[in-house]
Parts: structure tokens; C-alpha cells; sequence
């Protein structure tokens, strides 16, 4: 059983906290996505998990088994860097079969186990060569196929993707994911790509200055956020946020007034609102369009971004920070500068009070 408790980790560097107190439980065979902005922790806690960094205070079980103390060897655990952190003058087998024959296993033993693993990967025509004759892809999957070797029953990944290109992106992704499913192993990863986070975790974990904002699946997360921080978190473009104030609350939802003579109805429980509190809604882009004729915002147009599958179009609004975001079909022309009526459904909105946390949504998953 590979089940990777933390009780209260603590990490300090120096005088310097690092990770405030982080509990966390995570099951045999999940796959955990760690995010949040550059400088958080989430590597720093991948660190202190694999055994490369020691826990200031605080327990770290595997299995049951307190790992405190242990060596990262003793852990059961592997680690795929961004770096690949591959041996230059070794060959692909070589740089495979590494870990096994540290731990002393004999050459007619690893063989097998590195060549069954290196035709998963489709590397068996490879093993060979030396990791500069590779592409980044290959370099990745040597490093992938050097954890799985070893059987450990805890992978943890910081952002393993992210020197690839596009479209190799794409791929390793699906074959991690296919990884996951076929190994059963519990895996931990890092990533700062939102398509990465929202399709390879069971669970996300959202961490914001070394604590826990929010643990969830990714439909929880995306669309019943605790708070503004998760709400714009998770999202590419973002959500929009627009400052306004509540003007009245009935069954059907909580009206805003919005700066700038707007006015629109969110669909949440308003427990612990009144008339008269700041609030901030939030919409997102693919929520708003132009045909719908409630809860109307205007902007101008400022840039329109073709991305060829679709558009997103930027708004000047004048309850928006920065611009609005819009989610526009592929081909559809909107001059810049031009005034451009949005609609979207009360259900379909969020609501955040003055304190950044948010309403219970009545809806959360309306089409
Ligand atoms: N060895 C160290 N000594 C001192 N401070 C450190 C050390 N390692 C990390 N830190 C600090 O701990 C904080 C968290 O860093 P960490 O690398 O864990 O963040 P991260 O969330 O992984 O960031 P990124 O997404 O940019 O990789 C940062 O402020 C960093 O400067």
C-alpha cells in the first residue's frame, strides 16, 4: 500500500518557512497534481517527500511507515526531473539499468527488466545510444523509464514536461497517463500547465505562499472554487473578475450592481450576504456570448488572439480590472475598438464577498 500521508510538514530554510504546516492524505494509486504560482513550495514539499531535503517538523508516512529519518533509497520512491538528470557518457540501457545495479542486482537479472520497460516506452531500438544523440522526448522517456525500473510504488514528477515541445507535450502527457493506469503506482506531480493539472489528476492540489489553498478533483476546482485566488487559478484565459455591489436577494439569485451601470443576477446561495456588500463577480470566458440577452456587459474591443481552433477576444469593461476575456468561435470578425454586447447565465456566474471567498454556486455544473 502506497498511501503518502503528511502531517503538518513544516519546511525552514534558515529563518526563512518555506511550507507552513501542510496536511495532506493521499491514496494508493492516485495521481496528485501539485500547482500554484512560481515560488510556493510545490517543489520544495516534492523534495522533502523523496527524502532530497529533510522535514523541518511535522511526519511523513508511506505506506504506514514513518520516513522521516529514511534515506531517499529506503523510500519506495522515484523522482522525474525537468532536467532529465541523465548520465551523458552512459547509453540509454546503462543510464536505465543505473539504480538496479546500485542496489546490487546482477546484469543477467536487470537486463529483462530494462528492456521490457524500454519496449513500453518504445525505446528498445535505442538503448545504445548516448543521451545527446536523443531528442528531448526520448531524454524524457529514458529518465520515466529509469523511475519505472526500479518499481517503486510513489513517482513523483517536477514539471517533466516542460522542455518539450508542443506537440511531444501532448504525447508524453497520454503516455503518463497511460503509465498511471497500467502501473497502479501512486504518483505526484508538478506542473504549472493548467491542460496537464485539469487531465492527469484524480485530485489538484492548489497551494498558494507553502500552504493548501484548496485539494479537490478538477471539476470541483474549477467549478466550485473556495475562493477568488482557485478561481483564477485554474482556467486559460482566466476567470473575469468585476467589482460591483449586491442590490437586492431573492429565490432566483443575488443581483449586482455593477461599476459602470451594469446589472446582473448570480445564481448562489447568498447565506451571510446583505444588500449593500461589496462583492466581486466572476465569469468565464467561455460563459459569455453574444447572443445571450441576460445579464448583458459591454466592452470595447481591445485585442482579438486567432488560435485557430477558436478566438479569444479582450474587452474593455468598466467593472474590470484588466480586460475581459471572451472564448469566441474560430472565424468570427469583431473590429477593434468596437462596442461588443456579452451575456451570460445566472447560473453560470460565481460570487466572491469582500474577503475573496465564494458563495455556494445553486448550479455548478449548468450547460
Ligand atoms: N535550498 C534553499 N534555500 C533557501 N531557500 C530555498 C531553497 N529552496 C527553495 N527555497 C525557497 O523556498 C521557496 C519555495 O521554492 P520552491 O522551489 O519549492 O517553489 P515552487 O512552487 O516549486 O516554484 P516554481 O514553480 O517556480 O518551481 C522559494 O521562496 C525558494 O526561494
Amino acid at each position: 500500500m502506497a498511501t503518502v500521508s503528511l502531517k503538518n510538514i513544516k519546511k525552514r530554510f534558515g529563518d526563512v518557512t518555506t511550507l507552513h504546516g501542510i496536511d495532506l492524505e493521499i491514496n494508493d494509486g492516485e495521481f496528485v497534481v501539485f500547482v500554484g504560482p512560481s515560488g510556493c513550495g510545490k517543489t520544495t514539499l516534492l523534495r522533502t517527500i523523496s527524502g532530497l531535503e529533510d522535514i523541518s517538523e511535522g511526519e511523513l508516512q508511506i505506506g504506514g511507515v514513518r520516513m522521516n529519518e529514511l534515506p531517499p533509497v529506503k523510500r519506495g520512491i522515484a523522482m522525474v526531473f525537468q532536467s532529465y538528470a541523465l548520465y551523458p557518457h552512459m547509453s540509454v540501457f546503462e543510464n536505465m539499468a543505473f539504480g538496479l545495479r546500485l542496489a546490487g542486482m546482477s546484469k543477467k537479472d536487470y537486463t529483462p527488466i530494462v528492456q521490457q520497460v524500454a519496449k513500453v516506452l518504445q525505446l528498445d531500438h535505442l538503448l545504445e545510444r548516448k543521451p545527446k544523440e536523443l531528442s528531448g522526448g526520448q531524454r524524457q522517456r529514458v529518465a520515466i523509464g529509469r523511475a519505472i525500473v526500479q518499481k517503486p510504488e510513489v513517482f513523483l514528477f517536477d514539471e517533466p514536461l516542460s522542455n518539450l515541445d508542443a506537440s511531444l507535450r501532448v504525447q508524453m502527457r497520454i503516455e503518463i497517463a497511460r503509465l498511471h493506469r497500467e502501473l497502479g503506482a501512486t504518483m505526484i506531480y508538478v506542473t504549472h500547465d493548467q491542460v496537464e493539472a485539469m487531465t492527469l489528476a484524480d485530485r489538484i492540489v492548489v497551494f498558494r505562499a507553502g500552504q493548501l489553498e484548496q485539494v479537490g478533483t478538477p471539476t470541483e476546482l474549477y467549478h466550485e472554487p473556495i475562493n477568488l485566488f482557485v478561481a483564477g487559478f485554474l482556467g486559460s484565459p482566466g476567470m473575469n473578475f468585476l467589482s460591483g455591489t449586491i442590490s437586492s436577494i431573492g429565490a432566483d439569485g443575488v443581483q449586482v450592481a455593477l461599476t459602470g451601470n451594469q446589472n446582473v443576477t448570480v445564481l448562489v446561495d447568498a447565506a451571510g450576504a446583505k444588500v449593500g456588500d461589496a462583492v466581486t463577480v466572476g465569469v468565464r470566458p467561455e460563459h459569455l456570448h453574444v447572443d445571450l440577452t441576460s445579464n448583458v456587459l459591454t466592452g470595447n474591443a481591445v485585442v482579438l488572439e486567432r488560435l485557430g481552433d477558436s478566438s479569444v477576444l479582450y474587452l474593455d469593461n468598466a467593472a474590470a480590472k484588466v480586460p475581459m476575456s471572451v472564448r469566441m468561435p474560430a472565424l468570427r470578425h469583431v473590429d477593434i475598438g468596437q462596442r461588443v454586447p456579452l451575456g451570460f447565465k445566472p447560473a453560470h456566474g460565481y460570487l466572491f464577498n469582500a474577503d475573496g471567498k465564494a458563495f455556494r454556486r445553486l448550479d455548478p455544473l449548468a450547460e
